[in-house]
């Protein structure tokens, strides 16, 4: 049996689909769509109760003709617009529209069908549609037009008849209207080229259309009338929802201390900023930590399913609404839907877990992130400042942990496909055999660090200093008779402050010497400070106590003060009472050394790839990077491959401190490394890694690091900074032999900054003074170049020469800073100083024409100088300052008249002098300014 689908059958019963759907379902005939077929039956019951006849349009011989005649395609294809949302047309509107449609219908002139016309006999009859509402064309309308005269038949539809296929006159001077008579249905059918007229006020319609309009009205004010009930219901359900979730809240607030919910809603760092807080609607919950970027330390952040609440509200609203769409079987109204064209195809398959997961390498952009998860990316900036982070723009990156945090609020995952590190380097722990102790010497300047070290390892390293201060970080190991011990020997000058440093870091134990004769120096708390802050045991070396006025008991007393209390005085101090130069009681200080280290038990692994700390770094002519290192875990072998910091190489070969040759090192062993391709800085950590491909992933990877780090940093590029100037600032590119003296130049230089003129390091970096270097400090105004025990190479000195860069070279620290001051005092503002001359007393005035009022004076107290200033003294006071304008002894000019002789002087502006006046001559020295 063949079967109709709904939308062939709307298109059959000229409706729309939609409509059809609605009614077959009416008729209790149960289908999913317009793609639903129907049985020839139901098709049937469908046409009978649409009101057309029973017959399909295929069997024209039943009288299923067509309703209407071949006419104006105006009207019927017009497409009937519905609104999605919003008040209904406005009736006048519809009114008027149907006005349009019937003046439309009248003046067509019925044409002739081809098909032949349903006669009387005819079995089915076609309802006439009933106009809803009569007589809405006014009787002026068809006066009005000619073509309201056009006789039409006004039988219904299913009786069309025959007509001219055109006679729409042309528009002419209406005749006055007259009322029309009623016509009455003809009861034979019109013949072709008939004029039916038809009556005035009926409305009439072509077949399909009528049932159209109707039945869309119809169906317009059911739809209203469903939505106006559903968005009432949709309304009255969210307010109780809110009540209920308002009083919920309430009482949960009532039930709970204000203070307690409120600690339970933020987090507060450590100054009490709170760096995070949830949703007062729904509970906090902690799901991890963060890194702030106001502050180095982790934070625990509450991540806020902030909104729950409502956005639940909404979602189960909106869902009974779908439901409730879908049971009255039709798509559910979008509120926000703009399109109303057809239904578009919406997948509503869950996204895969799969495809809920996001890949971060190290960092992502929030914009990236909120593209990847197809959310707004204001929405991700409000979900990071809701953890604090208050910074964030859309330009910003997020790294992995941040990022997890922020991807689970939207139901994502990280995958972290970062470079990690730890797959190529092994953490060590400090277990193993027993190594021997690391003792940094830290102590004021001169206080006898070095040749402590020096008495200890028998050697001369303090003779052969420059200017007999220790430049750089060295590191022994020495054999003693309580074992093995080794030695770093930090400076002792303030400006290696950042060294020290480092090397209480890599310390056991800290040595601090204080001179007996000149005790406890403000560099002597900094290394108290430094010892205390690396939690590191401190035995104190009271040093000279050979010297006449060195007094123990005066240095013990301030050491009291600082926290250091001596084991005689019942505190834990180990102080041991030396003299550096003879040797006296540094046995004693040995072995309290090894005291501390028996009871540090220090342990380190020796097997297993090596791991360290980077001491001191240079680069030699002839061997290429030299890297002091103190092996702290394994053992390092020539052969082996190494990454420090962003430089990485074999090792090609492995010295002692004092140059001697070795072919491997175990912890606790200060070697000199070769083999780096470039000199890393002090303090960074090495480590053998399996392969040269391993050490170029990780340097890289490192090099990337850094890249990034910068490229996040706003500030002003590196020109920028060199160009920028507010106040005169000494611009300076240091070179140095070393790494260590290299920072500890710029931070003491820097240091040297004042109010009135700063000192800007712009580089500094180690090797030979370079072309590069020149052309960098020519970017800047008031450069100058620094050399550190280096050399200047290549085309640098002339090209400086003819940059006019100042190079200035040294070898010893409190140089450079000397001439360093003497450079910023240059750049100051020259100051001046009055410098008495004389006294003349003003005797006679002589009023000489060209040159104005001449006062003669005698010089009662010293010289007069042509190019003196004058100040003019009337009873005791100053009435006038100014320069001398003439100078004459007699007519004749001079340039100084000495005390007892006479003159003609002029002052300059001046002509009110009078006679007894004083004039003090003086002079402006300039003087260099201070800083
Ligand atoms: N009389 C006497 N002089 C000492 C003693 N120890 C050091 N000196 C002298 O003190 C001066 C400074 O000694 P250094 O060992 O260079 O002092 P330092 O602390 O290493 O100084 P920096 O390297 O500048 O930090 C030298 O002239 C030493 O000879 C000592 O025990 N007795």
């Amino acid at each position: 049996m063949a079967k109709i689908r709904i939308y062939e059958l709307a298109k059959e019963l000229q409706v729309e689909n939609k409509a059809l759907v609605k009614e077959v379902r009416s008729l209790g005939i149960e289908i999913k769509g317009v793609m639903s077929t129907l049985s020839d039956d139901e098709a049937d019951r469908v046409r009978r109760e649409h009101g057309s006849g029973g017959a399909r349009p295929s069997a024209p011989a039943a009288g299923g003709a067509k309703p209407k005649q071949k006419a104006s395609p105006a009207p019927s294809a017009r497409p009937i617009r519905r609104r999605a949302k919003g008040p209904r047309p406005a009736v006048k509107e519809r009114e008027k529209e149907r006005e349009r449609e019937i003046e439309e219908a009248q003046r067509i002139t019925v044409t002739p069908s081809p098909a032949p016309v349903s006669t009387p006999s005819t079995p089915i009859r076609r309802r006439a549609p009933e106009p809803r509402r009569p007589a809405v064309v006014p009787s002026e309308a068809s006066a009005a037009s000619p073509a309201a005269a056009v006789q039409r038949p006004s039988a219904p539809a299913s009786t069309p008849a025959p007509a001219p296929a055109s006679s729409t006159p042309a528009p002419a001077p209406a005749p006055a209207p007259e009322p029309e008579p009623v016509v009455e249905e003809p009861r034979v059918p019109p013949k072709v080229g008939d004029r039916i007229e038809l009556p005035k006020g009926t409305r009439r319609f072509r077949g399909g259309l009528a049932a159209k309009l109707e039945k869309q009205e119809k169906d317009d004010e059911v739809r209203a009338a469903e939505v106006a009930e559903d968005e009432r219901r949709v309304a009255a359900e969210a307010e109780r929802e809110a009540e209920k979730a308002a009083a919920e809240a309430a009482a949960e607030e009532a039930a709970r201390p204000a203070r307690e919910a409120d600690a339970r809603r933020v987090v507060r760092n450590e100054d009490g900023v709170i760096v995070a807080a949830a949703s007062k609607r729904s509970e906090p919950k902690i799901l991890g930590f963060i890194s702030l970027p106001t502050s180095p330390r982790r934070q625990q952040v509450i991540i806020t399913e902030a909104n729950k609440g409502r956005t639940e509200g909404r979602a189960t609203a909106r869902k009974r609404r779908e439901e409730r769409a879908q049971q009255r079987g039709r798509r559910p109204r979008s509120r926000f839907r703009r399109d109303r064209g057809g239904p578009k195809q919406v997948s509503t398959v869950e996204m895969s877990e799969a495809k809920k997961r996001i890949r971060v390498d190290e960092a992502i952009q929030i914009s990236d992130m909120a593209h990847q998860m197809g959310v707004k990316a204001s929405r991700l900036i409000r979900t990071l400042w809701g953890m604090g982070m208050r910074n964030i723009t859309i330009n910003n990156a997020v790294d992995v942990e941040t990022a997890e945090l922020v991807a689970a609020e939207f139901g994502y995952t990280i995958e972290n496909v970062s470079f990690q590190e730890d797959e190529f380097i092994g953490a060590y722990e400090d277990e193993g055999e027993l190594r021997a102790p690391v003792v940094t010497i830290m102590g004021h300047v001169d206080h006898g660090k070095t040749t402590l070290l020096d008495h200890i390892r028998k050697s001369q390293v303090a003779g052969g200093e420059a200017g007999g201060i220790t430049q750089h970080i060295g590191a022994y190991r020495v054999e003693t008779d309580q074992g093995p011990v080794v030695f770093i020997d930090t400076p002792g000058h303030e400006a290696f402050g950042a060294m020290r440093s480092r090397g209480a870091a890599v310390t056991d134990i800290v040595v601090l010497i204080v001179a007996a004769d000149d005790g406890v120096m403000p560099t002597t708390r900094e290394a108290i400070a430094h010892a205390k802050e690396a939690e590191v045991p401190i035995v104190v070396a009271i040093n000279k106590i050979d010297k006449p006025d060195s007094n123990v008991g005066r240095v013990e007393q301030m050491l009291m003060k600082e926290g250091l209390v001596g084991e005689k005085f019942g505190g834990e101090t180990t102080i041991a009472h030396i003299s550096a130069k003879t040797g006296e009681g540094v046995n004693e200080l040995l072995e309290s050394l090894a005291v501390q280290a028996e009871v540090l038990e220090l342990r380190a692994p020796v097997e297993g790839p090596a791991a360290g700390t980077v001491i001191e770094s240079r680069v030699d002519k002839g061997r290429g990077t030299v890297a002091t290192v103190l092996v702290q875990a394994g053992e390092l072998h020539k052969g082996d491959i190494v990454v420090a910091n962003e430089f990485s190489g074999k090792v090609r070969g492995l010295y002692t401190p004092a140059g001697k040759k070795v072919k491997n090192a175990l912890p606790s062993t200060p070697v000199e490394l070769l083999g780096l391709d470039g000199a890393p800085p002090a303090g960074e950590r090495f480590h053998v890694v399996d392969s040269e491909k391993d050490a170029r992933q990780i340097v890289s990877h490192r090099r990337e690091q850094r890249r990034r780090k910068e490229s996040v940093l706003s500030g002003p590029s590196l020109l920028e900074r060199i160009k920028s100037k507010k106040v005169p600032s000494l611009k300076i590119v240091i070179k140095a032999d070393v790494q260590g003296s290299a920072e500890a130049l710029k931070n003491t230089l820097e240091e040297l900054s004042v109010e009135k003129v700063r000192v800007e390091v712009i580089q500094a970096g180690v090797g030979a003074i370079n072309e590069t270097d020149v052309k960098l400090a020519a970017a800047a105004e008031n450069p100058l170049i620094i050399g550190f025990n280096v050399k200047t190479v290549g085309k640098a000195a002339p090209l400086a020469e003819h940059e006019k860069i100042p190079i200035e070279t040294f070898s010893v620290i409190y140089e450079a800073t000397d001439r360093i001051r003497e450079r910023m005092i240059d750049l100051l503002e020259p100051e001046y100083r009055e410098v008495a001359q004389g006294v003349a007393e003003v005797r006679a005035l002589f009023p000489i024409p060209r040159l104005g009022v001449v006062a003669g004076c005698r010089v009662i107290k010293g010289s007069v100088t042509r190019s003196s200033y004058i100040r003019v003294r009337r009873d005791n006071r100053v009435i006038y300052e100014g320069k001398i304008g003439s100078l004459r002894v007699f007519k004749d000019d001079v340039r100084e008249v000495k005390e007892g002789m006479e003159c003609g002087i002029v002052v300059e502006g001046f002509s009110e002098v009078e006679p007894e006046d004083l004039l003090e001559a003086y002079e402006l020295e300039t003087i260099r300014p201070e800083l």
